[in-house]
């Protein structure tokens, strides 16, 4: 196995594939493009993402279902309004053998058409709400876009809960209580820092009323991308299918229910890849990896007996037991025939948040020798304390990478209002938060007005050329700071004339 032959500032999209592979995270699924194998060290993030997320939406009242994976033509009629936009990624079966299918069947790019006909048979009184189902599947979207492991592919794994209420205010309060769910797996798990807030209409979902997002921000090139989104779907949906209840206040009327939709997807392991990988590879923060602490003997020389190496790997093998007692992910590596230096850069590749090793010198002293990946930090441990000590400083990997993520995104989240800065501020790998008007247009202009950048000679490499796309907006964050005075302070984009309506969040985006 050789290393990561680039280094991440130099040439990030290289990095960024380098590491999903030889971390044997994917593998590229080269018989169709766009598709990608996801192997055991990705499902094991992913079912651990699940196992939290599965635990907390249960306790919602939130139950599983599996629906088909084909929608009809007809169905997806009833929702033309937003599919036509989406249209082109949609993909078609349209022979079984040999033989052409009367009616061509679309595979599932999301499954609101899908499931919605039954949710309009299945609800009738209001005591069926709230009505609340979630799947774990897997959707085909047929991007026409350069697709890239994890962050955008043609095929990937997510879950999708769609939810029925009686009433605005009840969906309200349950789109917010999954954004924060979003928001935990992102923070609690993957170490990932993310903003909270509402998309503007020009971003949110097209089908929906409003859509919620957690947002996240990647330091080596300064953009920002969506983590997760949790919609509110107003009457649209239930006006589109008929899902409706008898008006529990008036007989004989009939309400159409509101309803929410939210889905977070493997996405979010590739922001984990780009936000906490180095130069040596994956880093994993230790609530998410398979392996939180790699045994490696050292100092096994030649020299010693066959009787002394036994009795060293005993001990070591007792160490193993000692982590594993404690609740600690430890495997032992013993493979002959690689050195320890070999075994070391192998492990740091694949990202194991702690290594320990253990050689004859440690033994007379009682202790272990560690490393930590995300720091290099290197010490040792006396063996009597490893039952405290592994799993604390197991913790506080898991706290200093987050803090370091957060310190990075706070530090690149400027407030801005003078329209001068913004593009310089940008070209320093800025998200920028200004007061603005929230109107669609005004979001097209700002995209045209802020493309290309100020700090960068033509000729650069195309390999190392930074993002020069138009802003985007982001969300606008439900922290909104101070300042804008309604009817007063105006839009920051020069070339509007309204007022600004809030602070938002803008920048270059995936
Ligand atoms: O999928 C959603 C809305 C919603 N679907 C369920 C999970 C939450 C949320 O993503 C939006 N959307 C995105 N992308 C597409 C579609 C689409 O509806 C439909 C056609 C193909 C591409
Ligand atoms: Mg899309």
């Amino acid at each position: 196995i050789i290393g990561i032959t680039v280094k991440k500032s130099e040439n990030f999209s290289q990095w960024y594939q380098e590491v999903v592979l030889k971390a044997e995270l994917i593998e590229y699924y080269t018989e169709i493009s766009g598709f990608f194998i996801m192997r055991p060290a990705t499902m094991y993030i992913w079912n651990t993402i699940r196992k939290w997320f599965q635990e907390r939406i249960e306790a919602m009242g939130v139950e599983e279902t599996s629906f088909p994976m084909f929608l009809s033509q007809k169905s997806l009629e009833k929702e033309k309004a937003h599919v036509e936009g989406f249209a082109p990624e949609l993909a078609w079966v349209t022979k079984a053998g040999e033989k052409d299918l009367d009616v061509p069947v679309a595979v599932r790019p999301t499954s609101e058409a899908v499931m919605y006909p039954y949710y309009a048979k299945w609800i009738r009184s209001h005591r069926d709400l709230p009505f609340r189902l979630n799947q774990w599947n897997s959707v085909v979207r047929w991007e026409a876009k350069q697709t890239t492991p994890f962050l955008r592919a043609r095929e990937f794994l997510w879950q999708e809960g769609h939810t029925a209420h009686l009433t605005e205010e009840q969906a309200a309060k349950e789109v917010l209580e999954i954004l924060e769910l979003y928001a935990g797996i992102y923070e609690q798990l993957l170490a990932v820092p993310v903003v909270r807030g509402r998309k503007t209409e020009a971003e949110k979902f097209a089908g929906g009323y409003y859509t919620t997002t957690v947002e996240g921000y990647i330091p080596s090139n300064g953009r920002g991308i969506q983590g997760a989104t949790s919609h509110c779907l107003g009457q649209n949906f239930s006006k589109m299918f008929d899902i409706t209840v008898e008006d529990p206040n008036e007989k004989g009327k009939h309400l159409y229910v509101w309803q929410n939709s939210w889905g977070l997807s493997t996405r979010v392991i590739g922001v984990m890849v780009m936000i906490h990988g180095d130069d040596k590879g994956l880093v994993l923060p230790p609530r998410i990896a398979k392996i939180q602490s790699i045994l490696i003997p050292v100092g096994l020389t030649a020299k010693m007996t066959a009787e002394e190496k036994e009795a060293h790997l005993k001990k070591l093998d007792e160490i193993l037991d000692i982590l594993k007692k404690a609740g600690v992910r430890a495997e032992s590596d013993l493979r002959d025939g690689y050195t320890p230096a070999w075994k070391f850069n192998d492990w740091e590749l694949k990202g194991v948040p702690l290594r320990i090793e253990f050689g004859p010198k440690d033994a007379a002293k009682d202790v272990v020798s560690y490393a930590r990946r995300d720091t290099g930090e290197k010490g040792t441990i006396p063996i009597a304390e490893l039952t405290t000590k592994v799993p604390e400083m197991l913790e506080t990997i898991q706290q200093d990478m987050y803090n370091r993520a957060e310190k990075a995104f706070r530090e690149h989240r400027l407030q801005i209002t003078n329209w001068d800065e913004v593009v310089p501020a940008l070209d320093a790998k800025n998200l920028v938060i200004i007061p603005h008007c929230l109107v669609p247009e005004c979001e097209e202009q700002i995209k045209e007005m802020t493309k290309g950048r100020s700090d960068e000679s033509p000729d650069t490499p195309e390999g190392q050329k930074a993002p020069s796309m138009g802003m985007k907006s982001l969300c606008i964050p439900f922290e909104q700071p101070e300042g804008i005075v309604k009817g007063e302070t105006k839009c920051l984009n020069p070339q509007c004339s309204r007022f600004a309506e809030a602070w938002c969040m803008f920048g270059r985006s995936y």
